[in-house]
């Protein structure tokens, strides 16, 4: 069993009458990207706040690297690096300057805080604005030199606060890429909150879903995927020439099976009139079917002309978990 590095247990936050977040248990293990996925006012903040010991939860607790964050903040600070939403440097003075000001008020000595700004500004890809003031810094450059203001006192984690806002699609890419492999490289634990759905899919070994202050999911995209309640775990698209609605009949008796849909109406109904052209099925089950699947297409005297496997994305995921059934039927 790995060490965990982070460990929410029943961790509740109440504002009066208002649950913030509630009853939150979490474990992250040591060198993961743990995405905490929800839409806004979920309780991400909140949750992030807690770990830090910035604010006390009303019930729970959240200990970091071992250490207990409302009782030890000083010492969970030591050890996590947070990188708000917005983070601010002195404007007038440069990212190196921002950097070395940072290393000096975690207690490095000037000559390593040097060193240290320039290794992290090389490391994040800013030595060449190492000498801009930061008030000139594009928003995707000033994330970065987010990063690297945290990484400067060499956390064991890092808890990244929607750390692609603001970025251009290049800019996220960039950003996301350099986050992975510093986790992978140093072997840094690093949480990462966002409602982009695409963004913490590209990089996060797990996911939480949030949604109104409790985590109502939590995993590996498979594992999610398995969890959707009742909804299908395997999904297969199937070319098919010579289709026939009998064709659906049967591939739906299948065992496992609980779905076959067709986003392509007309070439059903051209496909049932005779017509040569090829229509493509959805196949959607609850165990693997595929080789019965095959024989079923192939033994109706239709022409099996593709066969794919396919997997739910995490935002079919979201959409079932958040926004109710309409997305279903969408695959990538
Ligand atoms: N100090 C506070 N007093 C009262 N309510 C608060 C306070 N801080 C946060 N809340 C409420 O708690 C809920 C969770 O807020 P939080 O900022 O944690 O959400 P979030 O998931 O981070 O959202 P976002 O993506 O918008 O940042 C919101 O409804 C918010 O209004």
């Amino acid at each position: 069993m790995e060490q965990a590095v982070i460990e929410l247990n029943g961790l509740t936050k109440r504002y009066g009458e208002f649950t913030a977040v509630s009853g939150l248990n979490l474990s992250i293990r040591a060198g993961e990207i743990f995405g905490l996925l929800g839409p806004n006012g979920a309780g991400k903040t909140t949750t992030i706040l807690m770990m830090l010991g910035l604010t006390e939860p009303s019930a729970g607790t959240a200990t970091v690297c071992g250490i207990d964050a409302t009782r030890n903040p000083m010492q969970v600070k030591r050890r996590v690096g947070y990188m708000p939403d917005d983070v601010g440097f002195y404007e007038d003075r440069t990212g190196l300057d921002n950097l070395v000001y940072t290393a000096r008020l975690n207690r490095i000595p000037a000559k390593e805080a040097r060193v240290r700004a320039e290794q992290m500004l090389e490391k994040v890809g800013l030595s060449e604005a190492a000498h801009k003031k930061t008030g000139a810094y594009s928003r995707g450059m000033r994330q970065r030199l987010g990063l690297a203001d945290v990484l400067i006192k060499q956390p064991e984690v890092i808890i990244l606060d929607e750390p692609t806002l603001g970025i251009d699609p290049e800019g996220v890419r960039e950003l996301l890429t350099l986050i992975r492999d510093l986790s992978r490289n140093e072997g840094l634990t690093v949480l990462l909150s966002s409602h982009h759905l695409h963004q913490v899919q590209q990089i996060c070994d797990r996911v939480g879903l949030f949604v109104g202050g409790k985590l109502i999911a939590s995993g590996d995209l498979d594992a999610l995927s398995r969890e959707l309640d009742g909804g299908p775990t395997r999904l297969v698209e199937a070319d098919i020439r010579g289709w026939t609605p009998e064709l659906t009949d049967a591939i739906a008796a299948i065992e496992h099976v609980s779905g076959v849909t067709s986003g392509d109406a007309d070439a059903l109904d051209n496909a049932a009139a005779g017509d040569a052209g090829s229509v493509t099925v959805r196949v959607a089950g609850t165990a693997d079917f595929t080789p019965q699947l095959a024989s079923v297409i192939v033994g109706s005297g239709a022409e099996l002309l593709g066969l794919r496997p396919m997997r739910y994305g995490l935002d079919e995921i979201y959409h079932r978990y958040f926004e109710g059934g309409d997305s279903r039927d969408r695959v990538h």
